[in-house]
């Protein structure tokens, strides 16, 4: 990591202008990147004595061609450099915090204590952890760098907002001869110590500081990045993303290359309940003999300002998703200031809409394989969820109607967006509009598996559900017929691995993929593909995100079938050995060693 160091005398300064030793020896003044400017560290004997944080207000000049004055709370500290050299280089260090802010991209377009706010959170190990643990996210860009190989062996790669340096490590393994992890929060620290603790301090180059404020010695061949908030575009580090092109030779590669954004109106009158509800307490005119009614409009407004972050059941979109697509490689960082989204939906069904869903997918387009992360309800649900807006007043719209209007998104200097919806239904006066704020989202996921909406069935789901069973309950009775494994519906088997998914997975609950190696007679497995259940409850479990290998959750568990199937993982990755008897719950987020938290943060 970039760090300037240098050997001073220090003296305190008195108001009569004598100079006392502070510290009776020559000690070192070590500059470090701050998110906010820059952070004089006083080393001696090896451990920090002090520290000065310097930024626009910090009060500091030099006095002579050696020596420099640092006004901190209580004393004037007087620094003597050892060279003339060193103390210009210092001063020319410090003025640039002290004055560069206002001058990159960045600090224009964010606000002072937004930025601060931001970079704190990312600085906590337990935030980047929590994003580690999205297995959905953090394997898909594995599998995206490892299955296009040659866009990354001996190529010069760009990490943008590298965190704890995942994304580099995952280019390393790639073969990239030099890699640049950039970051801004304080976890470039952390992301130094993994890259020496794995030996690759030849290969990844972690330089703290912000995209548009760093230098990089030459270009490079990709830039890689996880950049994308909620509603995709929440946090505005895609703009960061897109700036990074500067950096980018002709011809090089973006990873991801492009985000879609999906869009669909939906019905869900039990969210729409819950928050006229909320705001209904504001409706009381005796609250301990207080008339509160007067804001009860107001309330109502906020409440209705906060995009909804969960997840729900596809069922309850009214028409097919409209997509806006980004190109990363063409698109500029002007052009996330405006975002306007023209809408035309056909409505599937007759009934109330009560705002738009949205959800996001991105593509990894490498020159060998395409492979794309999404976030959308019907797939393993991650830590981006999906966001739903609501209407004040929703509409009453008829199948067959045409559903027009716009999603208008205007970027803040909060670093996210002010997102006005409008929905008209075509042939008829009936419009309606709502302005929300994608930076003051409610936080609704509770984790309980999300329920269809009510009304789909159309046949008995009681028999459905004893008809199942019955047909599970004779797929489990497996007795050995001639030293072959056959089931109660009279399915074969000759894989061993199946009665011991029988015996231990099913009898456990499990729910993830195993290793077939491992699974032999009384051992216990191996978990190598920790899965996630698709947010249709009882859906599939995912192998890998990026296979298509998948198999059928039945009665709680994975079916066997997907160890017999021809398409099953011929040599999987061991990602961690899990015991047999973790007490997994069905939906539960499943990651070695942990049910992850998910994360409040991204907004
Ligand atoms: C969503 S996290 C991704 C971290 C890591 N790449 C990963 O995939 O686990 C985004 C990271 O980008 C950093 N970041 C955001 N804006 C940045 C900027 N303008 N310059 C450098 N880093 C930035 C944040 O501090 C944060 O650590």
């Amino acid at each position: 990591m970039a760090q300037q160091c240098y050997e001073v005398d220090i003296f305190v300064l008195n108001s009569d202008g004598d100079l006392t030793p502070k510290l009776p020896k020559c000690v070192q003044l070590r500059l470090d990147y701050d998110p906010e400017g820059l952070n004089i560290k006083i080393i001696n004997d090896g451990s920090i004595y002090m520290e000065l944080p310097v930024h626009p207000s910090s009060d500091c000049c030099h006095v002579s061609s050696r020596s420099f004055v640092f006004n901190s709370d209580n004393e004037s500290l007087f620094m003597k450099f050892s060279s003339e050299e060193d103390a210009r280089n210092f001063t020319i260090a410090v003025t640039k915090a002290k004055s560069g802010k206002g001058a990159s991209v960045f600090s224009v377009r964010t606000e002072d204590s937004s930025a601060t706010q931001y970079f704190q959170f990312y600085g906590y190990l337990s935030q980047q952890q929590n994003m580690l643990q999205d297995f959905v996210r953090t394997y898909t860009y594995q599998r995206a760098i490892l299955s296009n190989l040659n866009d990354f062996k001996d190529k010069v790669v760009l990490d943008v907002g590298a965190g704890s340096g995942i994304l580099s490590f995952f280019a390393a393994q790639a073969g990239a001869k030099r890699i640049y992890a950039v970051e801004a929060s304080s976890m470039a620290h952390y992301a130094q110590k993994l890259v020496i603790a794995n030996n690759l301090e030849e290969h990844i180059k972690v330089i703290p500081g912000k995209i548009e404020e760093i230098e990089l010695p030459e270009r490079v061949d990709v830039i890689i990045s996880e950049p994308m908030g909620y509603m995709l575009y929440n946090e505005r580090m895609l703009e960061t993303y897109l700036h990074a092109k500067k950096w980018l030779l002709p011809g090089g590669k973006m990873y991801p290359s492009r985000g879609d954004l999906h869009i669909a109106p939906f019905t869900d009158d039990a969210l729409y309940m819950e928050q006229f509800s909320k705001a209904n307490f504001w409706f009381q005119t005796c609250f301990h003999g207080v008339n509160l009614s007067a804001i009860q409009s107001c309330a109502l407004k906020e409440y209705f300002r906060q995009p909804i972050v969960d997840t729900f059941d596809i069922r309850i979109c009214m028409s097919k998703s409209l997509r806006h697509v980004v190109d990363f490689l063409d698109a500029s960082e002007t052009d996330l200031h405006t975002i306007d989204i023209p809408l035309e939906f056909h409505l599937l069904e007759t009934g109330t809409c009560h705002g738009l869903a949205f959800w996001f997918d991105v593509a990894f387009t490498g020159s060998q394989q395409t492979v794309w992360l999404s976030t959308g309800p019907t797939e393993p649900l991650t830590h981006w969820y999906q966001v739903r807006c609501l209407l004040e007043r929703p509409l009453v719209v008829k199948q067959g109607q045409l559903l027009t209007g716009r999603v208008l998104l205007v970027a803040n200097k909060r670093q996210s967006y002010d997102v006005t919806i409008e929905l008209c239904i075509e042939g008829t006066t009936q419009c309606s509009s709502n302005t929300l704020d994608l930076k003051n989202p409610y936080f609704r996921y509770t984790g309980a598996p999300v329920q269809p909406p009510p009304g789909v069935s159309n046949i008995s789901p009681s028999e459905n559900y004893w008809n199942q069973l019955d047909a599970q309950g004779a797929r489990n009775a497996v007795n050995m017929v001639n030293g072959m494994s056959v089931n109660g519906l009279g399915e074969v088997s000759m894989d061993t691995t199946q009665a011991v998914i029988n015996n231990n997975l099913i009898a456990n609950n499990l729910i993830a993929l195993v290793d077939p190696s491992h699974l032999t007679e009384g051992t216990q497995p191996n978990i190598v593909h920790p899965g996630c259940i698709s947010s249709t409850g009882r859906g599939r479990v995912v192998a890998s995100p990026t296979s298509t290998h998948t198999a059928q959750l039945i009665g709680g568990a994975i079916s066997p079938s997907l160890f017999s199937s021809p398409t099953a993982p011929q040599q999987p990755l061991v990602m961690a050995n899990y015991p047999v008897n973790a007490n997994l719950m069905i939906g539960d987020y499943v990651t070695p060693g942990n049910n992850v938290a998910m994360p409040t943060y991204r907004q």
